[in-house]
């Protein structure tokens, strides 16, 4: 079973990708909504994360205080390369348990969707890298609307976080363009041959 990673920054559109290939029957692993069950549900983290960065990172009724956690960690790179440091190995063992199963049901492929692939280190675990590339106007365009809690400066400030696309590109195996000039099912059509082959 090939190990497919879908990478890209913030607003590229790396999850509407990944529904086309559900569609197609493809598992996919959603890195950062795992990132969240993790950090809800590993008893260990949650201690950690706690010691970390204080009583404010759980609410009254135990729910991640996500709003907080985004104050700090994207306002601070050392609070920022702290909370990555624990909960990005916890990711790491969430998705070998999910892929073993997956294996075992029999599926040519998989895919790991996560916007810091590379820059956690998942990519190595991973046999080709998809990155899925929008401009940065469009890209910021479409996180006002979709996150409309977010300002353009928050945007620009997360996007300072990740990787350039330009690079991303450079070390992908396959590039999937979601700007306005393309058409994006059968470059996932194209993607989906060529992994079941
Ligand atoms: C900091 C947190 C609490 C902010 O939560 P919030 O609901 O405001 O934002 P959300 O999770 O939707 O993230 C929005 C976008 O920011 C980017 N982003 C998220 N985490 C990071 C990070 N550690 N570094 C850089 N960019 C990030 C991604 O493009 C993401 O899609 C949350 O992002 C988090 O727990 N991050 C750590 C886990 C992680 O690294 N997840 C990302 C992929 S595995
Ligand atoms: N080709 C497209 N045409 C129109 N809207 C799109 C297109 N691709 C994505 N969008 C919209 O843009 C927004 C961002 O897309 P999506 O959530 O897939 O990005 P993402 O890469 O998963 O972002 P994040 O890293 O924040 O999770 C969504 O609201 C989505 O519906």
């Amino acid at each position: 079973m090939l190990k497919i990673g879908i990478t890209g920054g913030i607003g590229s559109g790396k999850s509407v990708v990944c529904r086309l290939f559900a569609v197609l029957g493809v598992p996919v692993y959603d890195s950062d909504a795992r990132a969240k069950w993790v950090m809800a549900n590993d008893m260990l983290l949650r201690d950690e994360l706690q010691a970390a960065f204080g009583p404010e990172t759980f609410d009254a009724l135990g729910h991640l205080n996500r709003t907080y956690l985004a104050r700090v960690a994207f306002a601070d790179p050392v609070q920022l390369a702290r909370l990555n440091a624990l909960v990005h190995p916890a990711v790491g063992r969430d998705f070998a348990q999910w892929s073993a199963a997956r294996q075992a049901e029999g599926h040519a492929y998989i895919l790991k969707e996560a916007a810091l692939l590379y820059e956690s280190g998942a990519y190595q675990q991973l046999d080709h890298i998809i990155t899925v590339f929008a401009p940065l106007e469009i890209r910021q365009a479409r996180i006002l609307v979709r996150d409309p809690h977010r300002t353009a400066d928050d945007i620009q400030n997360i996007i300072g976080k990740q990787m350039s696309e330009e690079e991303k590109m450079e070390r992908a195996d396959f590039v999937v363009y979601n700007d306005d000039a393309h058409l994006l099912i059968p470059q996932v059509l194209q993607l989906n041959a060529t992994f079941r082959r």
